[in-house]
């Protein structure tokens, strides 16, 4: 769907992209992830034609991307960080001024007005200018113009930067019911809620990738602990427990009353087909994964892997 091959891109003197190759399949929710300055909208910005790369290639559904490839930029819905608006305009004559833009018939843009205004909860200020959106409708109101052709590439740059908890969750809902139509890729310092629901990662550091894997590989390979509390029915149940889990790969193992906690390496559902061969079953498990804070911290950290 997306294939990035060996991208670079300076600014002047300084190298923001640098031999960067990754690809985004059908259907995948991609998380790019990166400390400021990383190189994450660069990247973004070519994968969108809105600047092109100083070497590389970029293809797209199957085709080359060039400043020339029209069709394929309609395909393309792109979030710009701080996505820029204009104040005066209202909702409906933004998305309106898009349309005439990119040249959607009445009949079409009637249909999708209508689909959005419902999909992002746009009709109560279908008609206020943008001036007195709060963030989280101007954010709404951006995604809603990414999406008014109906493009099957989403690209998202920080879409919940600045927003509260509660426009962000909201956000982060909407992003999760348009990863069922949308092949996704998203730009976020948000790691905890928006890129651990991300089926994979690609990490990039000084405009270099460090890592390309699901959270569950990345926490496996670099050896991060997941913590799990079981409780039993009895005391005896979870003796019993302890027993059994002594003699598997489970570290920091305490029982206390009809509670067991430890730590295992590696992700979830490993664990999961471990505590799975109890017997017996405990009551009820909690498992708590490495935060991804601890992964981004290890593999941006001066002498990690390249
Ligand atoms: N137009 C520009 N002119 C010069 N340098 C630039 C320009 N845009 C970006 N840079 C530099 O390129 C590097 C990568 O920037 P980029 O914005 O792509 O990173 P980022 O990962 O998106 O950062 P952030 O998380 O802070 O948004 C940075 O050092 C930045 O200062």
């Amino acid at each position: 769907m997306i294939r990035a091959q060996q991208l670079c891109k300076t600014y002047r003197l300084c190298a923001a992209v640098k031999d960067l190759s990754f690809e985004v399949r059908t259907g995948e929710v991609v998380g790019l992830i990166g400390p400021n300055g990383a190189g994450k909208s660069t990247t973004m910005k070519m994968i969108t034609g809105s600047i092109y790369p100083d070497s590389g290639t970029i293809t797209i559904l199957d085709h080359d991307f060039t400043p020339q490839s029209r069709d394929l930029k309609r395909e393309i819905g792109y979030l710009p960080e701080n996505c820029p608006l204009y104040q005066d305009l209202t909702v409906f004559e933004s998305l309106n001024f898009l349309a005439d833009l990119r040249g959607l018939s009445p009949s079409k843009r009637r249909e999708r007005y209508d689909q959005l205004a419902l999909q992002l909860s746009l009709e109560d200020v279908w008609y206020q200018p943008v001036l007195s959106l709060s963030k989280g409708f101007r954010q709404r109101l951006g995604l809603a113009l990414a999406l008014l052709p109906d493009p099957q590439l989403l690209i998202l740059d920080e879409p919940t930067d600045g927003l509260d908890p509660r426009q962000t969750q909201e956000v982060v809902n909407l992003i999760k019911q348009l990863s069922h139509s949308k092949t996704i890729l998203i730009s976020t310092h948000d790691l905890g809620r928006l890129a651990n629901f991300c089926q994979r990662v690609i990490m990039i550091h000084r405009g270099r990738k460090v890592a390309d894997q699901s959270i569950a590989e990345l926490t496996r390979d670099l050896g991060l602990k997941s913590r799990f509390k079981l409780s039993f029915e009895n005391h005896r149940c979870a003796e019993k427990a302890m027993d059994t889990l002594r003699n598997q790969n489970f570290l920091s193992l305490v029982s206390h009353e009809t509670e067991v906690t430890g730590l295992i390496s590696g992700a979830p559902p490993e664990l999961i087909r471990l505590l799975g061969q109890l017997s017996p079953q405990p009551l009820a498990m909690e498992i708590h994964p490495p935060h991804l804070d601890e992964v981004f911290n290890l593999l941006t950290q001066e002498g990690s892997k390249p």
